[in-house]
């Protein structure tokens, strides 16, 4: 069992559940109690009265208690359709609590994490988990508790009424039930894994298709994705067979143990009835808890398999949980920015295939824009992902104004810096929206980045405006017009400092001169670094900073 992987999750998880949910969870308790109590309560008082029917001549006071009986049976009835609907309602809140729990410990993921899974797989991994704690949760409420209280008063009644061997053997019996549930769900589980992994496999798989759709009908490729798909799909449809007939083995098993419970105990019974130790009454009282008490271990052993179940369905869920995150730096150093200089110290990094950028030395001061230039793969991104946090350098040290900003907090240094990234994602949201990203709205503020960003009177042209729904990832734009969106959010807030990676590769060299002299309008102000393949973008009085490959 990975205890270690799936506990974090489950703690926080239910422990904010239970702060959340206590009062509706109380109810729900005492009515399921309730309804268990009435349920051993009513054949209680049907088998005495049998009995009185036999003894004494019908009076009233006999038919009211037939009526009390039957009042009885009712309320069980109504304490248990409530208790559903209730419980229902007490798993609304839990997928609440874990859909909003999964989401803020993804937004901390580190960078490497959503290069490794895609949109569909993360949302599967989020319904699985969901899914199995409502199981947990209403399986716990709806079967482990009135089980147990059911179990717990029918033994009492019927080693009080009957006899204690019977009481034994209906324990021996559970008991048994109980743990042979238990291990076809162990020896089954291999099969849940593997279906699942193959359905999470099939989730990864539909994520990637999805994000290249249009190139893979432009390339006749839709014959092979559509089997490459339905190959992972019967993986799972196998897992499933072979996990379904495994159980299937288990039930002659369970047919055996019922047959042997009934036969032993009846075979003790019958007798005593006959010599008059036991009455009519106590037979049925018998029989009907016996049926009852069978009631409640089936509900217990199928609470025990929707556990295991569930189990399995969590792990993609707690793997994802349990994903490094990015690194939470113990006593920041706070930042105030004056010079804005940024200064790269012999600053090294290698992936885990051995490539990245070494030894990368320069200073980006203001007055002018600090060009980085380089052969492609020479690890000009990479700064970038270093300058921005997405992982630590290897050797040497990135400094902000002379400090390390390795001790500067991610919230202090983001409010600094903005970055506008090779490949721009926009939300499929308005332009007003990608460019302001939750901060605080000021029109004037956003009209200004826009007339920077050269894409104002774009704008004021669309019969929306700045209300324009931009499709999703942006795709209703043109690139160029993308990449000015992108470059009006960087410069919304106004920032200390502006990391352009290949900012302006899409535009026209008129537009793409604009942006930048209105760049070089504001580089006393502000610390601009960018990245560019085109030598032609660079003034004279530009700082160029060339990275060579790394060849060691
Ligand atoms: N996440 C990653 N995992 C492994 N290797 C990577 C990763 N990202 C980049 N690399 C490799 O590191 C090297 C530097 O990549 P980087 O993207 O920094 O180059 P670049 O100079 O920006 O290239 P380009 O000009 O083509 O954009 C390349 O060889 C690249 O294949």
């Amino acid at each position: 069992m990975d205890i270690k992987l799936i506990a974090p999750p489950l703690k926080h998880i239910l422990s904010r559940y239970l702060r959340d949910a206590w009062l509706i969870l109380t109810i729900v308790t005492l009515t399921m109690a309730l309804g268990a109590v009435s349920a051993i309560a009513a054949p209680y008082l049907f088998s005495r009265l049998i009995d009185q029917i036999e003894a004494s001549p019908v009076g009233t006071w006999l038919v009211a208690a037939f009526m009390a009986y039957a009042i009885l049976m009712g309320l069980s009835f109504a304490f248990q359709r409530a208790a559903g609907f209730l419980t229902f309602m007490t798993s609304e809140s839990l997928n609440f609590v874990t859909a909003t729990s999964f989401f803020e410990r993804l937004i901390d993921k580190s960078s490497d994490f959503f290069l490794d899974h895609n949109p569909t797989e993360i949302q599967s991994a989020e319904a699985k988990g969901e899914e199995a704690l409502n199981i947990v949760v209403q399986f716990a409420l709806a079967a482990l508790l009135p089980a147990s209280v059911q179990v717990l008063l029918s033994l009492v009644l019927l080693g009080n009424v009957l006899s204690l061997d019977i009481a034994l053997i209906v324990v021996v019996y559970g008991i048994s039930y109980i743990a042979l549930v238990y291990y076809a769900s162990k020896v089954t589980r291999k099969h849940l894994d593997a279906a699942i992994e193959a359905s999470q496999d099939s989730s990864k798989f539909i994520g990637n298709a999805i994000g290249a759709m249009d190139t893979l009908r432009q390339f006749n490729s839709s014959v092979w994705m559509t089997g490459q798909f339905a190959n992972r799909q019967s993986a799972a449809l196998k897992g499933w067979q072979r996990y379904a007939m495994a159980h299937v083995n288990f039930t002659i098993l369970f047919g055996l143990s019922l047959t042997l419970q009934f036969a032993v105990t009846l075979w003790l019974l019958v007798p005593r009835v006959a010599a008059g130790e036991l009455t009519i009454g106590d037979l049925v009282l018998f029989n009907t808890l016996l049926l009852q008490l069978n009631m409640p271990f089936q509900m217990l052993g199928q609470a025990i398999q929707q556990i295991a179940q569930s189990y399995s369905r969590f792990l993609p869920f707690a793997r994802m949980w349990q994903a490094p995150e990015h690194e939470t730096i113990e006593n920041p150093v706070s930042l105030t920015l004056e010079n804005g200089q940024v200064r790269f110290r012999n600053v090294g990094f290698r992936y885990a295939n051995g490539r990245g950028v070494q030894d990368a030395d320069f200073t980006a001061d203001r007055g002018a824009i600090t060009y980085i230039t380089g052969d492609t793969g020479a690890g000009k991104s990479t700064l970038f992902k270093l300058l921005l946090k997405s992982m630590q350098p290897q050797t040497g040290r990135i400094e902000v104004d002379g400090i390390d900003l390795g001790k500067i907090s991610r919230k202090d240094w983001f409010t600094a810096v903005a970055a506008v990234p090779q490949d721009i994602v926009l939300l499929n949201d308005t332009l007003a929206t990608n460019i302001v990203l939750g901060r605080p709205f000021d029109h004037a503020r956003m009209r200004r980045a826009a007339t920077r960003a050269a894409i104002l009177d774009f704008i004021d042209g669309l019969d929306e405006g700045f209300d324009t729904v931009v499709g999703e990832r942006g795709l209703k734009l043109s690139g160029g017009e993308r990449q000015r969106i992108a470059i009006a959010r960087a410069l919304y807030a106004d920032p200390a400092i502006v990391l352009l990676d290949e900012a302006s590769s899409a535009l026209d060299a008129e537009t793409e001169k604009d942006i930048m002299d209105q760049l070089r309008r504001i580089c006393d102000q502000v610390t601009i670094i960018a990245i560019t393949h085109r030598l032609s973008v660079i003034a004279p009085n530009d700082n160029v900073v060339h990275i060579a490959p790394d060849m060691s």
